[in-house]
């Protein structure tokens, strides 16, 4: 048999995510050998916003795929735009690790501890917005890189601290360097944060078979709910906008649990709302939510430009930039 061929970025989280995923597949028996591929978003130091924003990371592994350079890649989730992929497929979704943002501070210290205008490095308009939300009048600073490079700007005292996914840490065995694990009601993650998804081909037929082995169901409930949000906010993934959604027990069947932010990099602008839906559609339940932000006033977070005051179902203008979702 031939090596499944497993296309990845080459940062060392990338790796160390390729990597779980590789072992995984070995474990129930494959071959796998791992294809390293430079993306833009790893070649350039400018904001992301400036790189074309959504999907700089994705690009080039999708461009393997379709040339066939590689038969799989493993993506953060978080990274990946909402639009659907023609001709590839999220074939599985595996277990989420820990969904939380986290604090990285100087001395020690947790965010309610921060001196008023403590300098905090974060990239993330959803980060920037959300503390400034918290009204803690810290002064919200740009730092890019990779998480290495953004907990050495805390250690040289570049920034006073800066805000991470915990699961990028735990994953390169740095969640020691947490100064603080950030409850969820103070800073919303991202849609998919923390969870991974597995991409190939949509007519490998056989890979897609293999691959669901990888899959679990509700961490791929959460992520479909979460990025509706998103799709029917047209926010892109580097709005500010958070958004979790979690299983809870109902009265008489698991439910989705979903809440979500939204607001402006400045602080002027804080939508919160939150709902339960039926975890059999995480769609309907995604978009329900997000209808009320919009009802609220969160149309200011669309990315699509020459933008009506009304919805898009009721704009055909923008019809094509609502590209159903892969993750079905
Ligand atoms: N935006 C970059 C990125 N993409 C995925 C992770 C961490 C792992 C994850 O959230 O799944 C990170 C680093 C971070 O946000 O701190």
């Amino acid at each position: 048999m031939t090596a499944l061929r497993l296309g990845t970025r080459r940062s060392r989280l990338a790796l160390t995510q390729s990597g779980t995923v590789a072992d995984a597949l070995r474990a129930l028996g494959h071959e796998v050998e791992t294809v390293e591929i430079v993306t833009e978003g790893d070649r350039s130091t400018a904001a992301l916003d400036q790189i074309g924003g959504t999907g700089v990371f994705a690009s080039a592994l999708r461009t393997a795929l379709r040339e066939k350079q590689i038969d799989f890649a493993v993506h953060s989730l978080k990274d990946l735009p909402t639009a659907a992929e023609s001709g590839l497929t999220i074939a599985a979704v595996p277990v989420r690790e820990d969904v939380r943002d986290v604090l990285v501070a100087r001395d020690g210290l947790t965010l309610g501890e921060l001196p008023r205008g403590a300098r905090v490095g974060t990239g993330s308009p959803r980060r920037e917005a959300q503390l400034h939300a918290l009204g803690l009048g810290l002064d919200v600073v740009p730092v890019r890189g990779n998480v290495e490079t953004r907990l050495r700007l805390v250690e040289s005292g570049a920034v006073d601290a800066v805000v991470l996914a915990r699961a990028g840490l735990l994953r390169l065995g740095l969640s020691d360097a947490a100064t603080e694990v950030l409850d969820p009601i103070q800073i919303l993650p991202a849609a998919g944060q923390g969870a991974l998804a597995v991409e190939c081909r949509a007519d490998d037929a056989d890979l897609r078979s293999l691959l669901l082995a990888l899959e679990d169901a509700d961490t791929r409930a959460c992520v479909r709910a979460e990025r509706a949000v998103l799709r029917e906010l047209e926010a892109g993934c580097i709005a500010p906008v958070g958004v979790l959604a979690e299983v809870v027990e109902g009265f008489d069947a698991a439910e989705l649990s979903i809440r979500a932010f939204v607001g402006a990099r400045d602080g002027s602008l804080e939508l919160r709302r939150s709902l339960t839906g039926d975890l059999g559609d995480p769609e309907g339940a995604g978009i329900r939510l997000a209808r009320l932000l919009i009802d609220d006033g969160a149309d200011v977070v669309r990315e699509v430009r020459p933008a009506p005051s009304h919805r898009p179902s009721e704009s055909p203008s923008t019809a094509q930039t609502d590209t159903p979702e892969t993750l079905q």
